[in-house]
């Protein structure tokens, strides 16, 4: 069964609890949270403060996609803060196996992230040490964004890769995933669909997510 990752990039964060509540009771499998710095990407958002704010709100694991500089500065702060996955990209991890670790050392899984330009080649070395492979399809920074069709092959490279090397990661898709793209990646071999602007800014948050998990 493909799982739902609402995004609460597009939630109302003067009700942030609440909005959390609604996707929960929609049937979310996992909650996504984009953190961003500025510097990796063009855009702030959100810190441990937050992760450790909503960590009460509901016991589905947080999914925490950390689109920064300097992750390993930060992985432990996430960790404490309640993070159930810590996803880092291979674009800003120069000691990529290093951050992995580090992650998985705090009890936390651990993923990697590339962006739609990124070739799958550049984490096949990190697959064996991965609990998830996110697969970016949009660039990172913002919600709202069109689904990038070109990334499709990468999620079938990817999930190929998965079979030949007898691996069980998580293949999770992130941007601008909706009831149109999410047949696409889930035939392309995706478990893990993120899902903001198409659940968040919809009135009726379960019919939003239903309306996504009927399309595959
Ligand atoms: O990582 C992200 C952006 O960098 C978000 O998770 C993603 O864009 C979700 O939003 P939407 O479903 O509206 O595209
Ligand atoms: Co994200």
């Amino acid at each position: 069964m493909t799982k739902i990752a609402p995004s609460i990039l597009s939630a109302d964060f003067a009700k942030l609890g609440q909005e959390i509540k609604e996707v929960v009771d929609g049937g979310a499998d996992y909650i996504h949270i984009d953190v961003m710095d500025g510097h990796f990407v063009p855009n702030i958002t959100i810190g441990p403060l937050i992760v450790d704010a909503v960590r009460p709100v509901t016991d589905l694991p947080l999914d925490v996609h950390l689109m920064i500089e300097n992750a390993e500065q930060y992985v432990e702060a996430f960790a404490k803060a309640g993070a159930d996955i810590i996803t880092v990209h291979q674009e800003a991890n120069v000691h990529l196996h290093r951050t992995i670790q580090l992650i998985k050392s705090h009890g936390v899984k651990a993923g990697v992230v590339i962006n739609p330009a990124t070739p799958s080649e550049t984490i096949k070395p990190i697959l064996q040490d991965v609990d998830l492979v996110l697969l970016m399809t949009v660039n990172p920074g913002f919600g709202g964004q069109s689904f990038i069709e070109s990334v499709v092959p990468k999620i079938q490279q990817i999930s190929q890769w998965r079979k030949e090397l007898g691996l069980s990661f998580e293949i999770e898709i992130d941007g601008g995933v909706n009831k149109d793209t999410a047949r696409t990646c889930v035939e392309a071999g995706a478990d893990v669909l993120v899902a903001g602007s198409a659940v968040f800014n919809k009135e009726d948050r379960k019919a939003a997510i239903d309306a996504i998990k009927n399309a595959y």
